[in-house]
């Protein structure tokens, strides 16, 4: 018998979008060549510019936010539109969800990788790991203070050190849905999903893709940026180690 090839799933692909203009169409078309993806919803983030009109043009399922919300916002109501489109059964029930940013055009077909490990039950949460170009990724125009922060903290609550921590493509399972809802607000989204997930004893997994993204700089703005990751960062671990003293209940 021929080799069937990696497990997969019906996949359906949820891209949060702000003023993504330039990247969004070619991210759109880099995931469409993911073997099982059923759906691609982009949620369009308050943009200013034509990120909603491309999106579309590119035949993706647009929700808009008419105000930026941040990104942990942007990714809840596209699983809100999945969950819609599962129960008047647009998509299958066993439909497994992909976060994938929108500016990794097309090197996001890359994010496939994340799926056989989700689909074979090996984890419930697949996270993309990205070169680092020659440099260590925790070395960013920020000297890693904010992949620091998220690092130690991930640690220091669960006992595991990822490699990258706010990597934001990430496949879930159903289970690993249910941990991480209602995400935490805005730039700690990952750090609260990978600590909820190992929380409620699910498995999951760093895996190697061959992504490119648009770096953040060292300029003003992106500092700015830091600065706001940093905050929502330490936000969300401040409820988690909250949630520990506090114990169950
Ligand atoms: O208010 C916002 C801001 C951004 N985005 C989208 O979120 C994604 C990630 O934003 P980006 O500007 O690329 O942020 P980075 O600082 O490069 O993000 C790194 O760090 C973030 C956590 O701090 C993770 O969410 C990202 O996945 C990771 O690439 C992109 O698709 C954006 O369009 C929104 O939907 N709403
Ligand atoms: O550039 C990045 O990866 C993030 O903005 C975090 O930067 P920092 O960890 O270098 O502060």
């Amino acid at each position: 018998m021929p080799d069937a090839g990696p497990p997969t799933l019906p996949v359906a692909v949820v891209i949060p979008a702000r003023d993504e203009a330039v990247r969004i169409g070619e991210t759109i078309d880099g995931v469409r060549h993911i073997p099982g993806v059923v759906a691609v919803v982009v949620v369009d983030d308050g943009s200013t510019d034509r990120t909603a009109v491309i999106a579309a043009q590119h035949g993706a399922e647009v929700v808009r936010h008419v105000r930026g919300h941040g990104k942990a916002d942007a990714m809840m109501s596209g699983l809100g539109r999945i969950t819609g489109m599962r129960r008047v059964g647009r998509i299958d029930a066993s439909t497994t969800v992909l976060f994938v940013d929108a500016d990794l055009e097309a090197s996001a077909q890359a994010v496939g990788a994340l799926v056989g490990p989700v689909a074979s039950g090996e984890a419930d949460l697949a996270i993309a790991t990205l070169p680092d170009d020659g440099r260590r990724s925790d070395q960013g125009g920020g000297h890693g203070v904010v992949v620091g922060l998220a690092r130690r903290g991930i640690e220091e609550l669960t006992g595991w050190a990822p490699e990258q921590p706010l990597s934001g493509m990430r496949c879930l399972s159903p289970a690993a849905i249910a941990a991480a809802t209602p995400f935490a607000r805005g730039w700690g989204v990952e750090v609260g999903m990978t600590i909820d997930v190992l929380d409620a004893g699910l498995t999951l997994l760093e895996v190697p893709c061959d992504l490119r993204h648009r770096e953040v700089g060292t300029d003003w703005r992106s500092q700015v940026h830091r600065a706001a990751q940093y905050r929502d960062i330490a936000l969300a671990l401040a409820v988690r180690r909250l949630r520990r003293r506090l114990g169950p209940g």
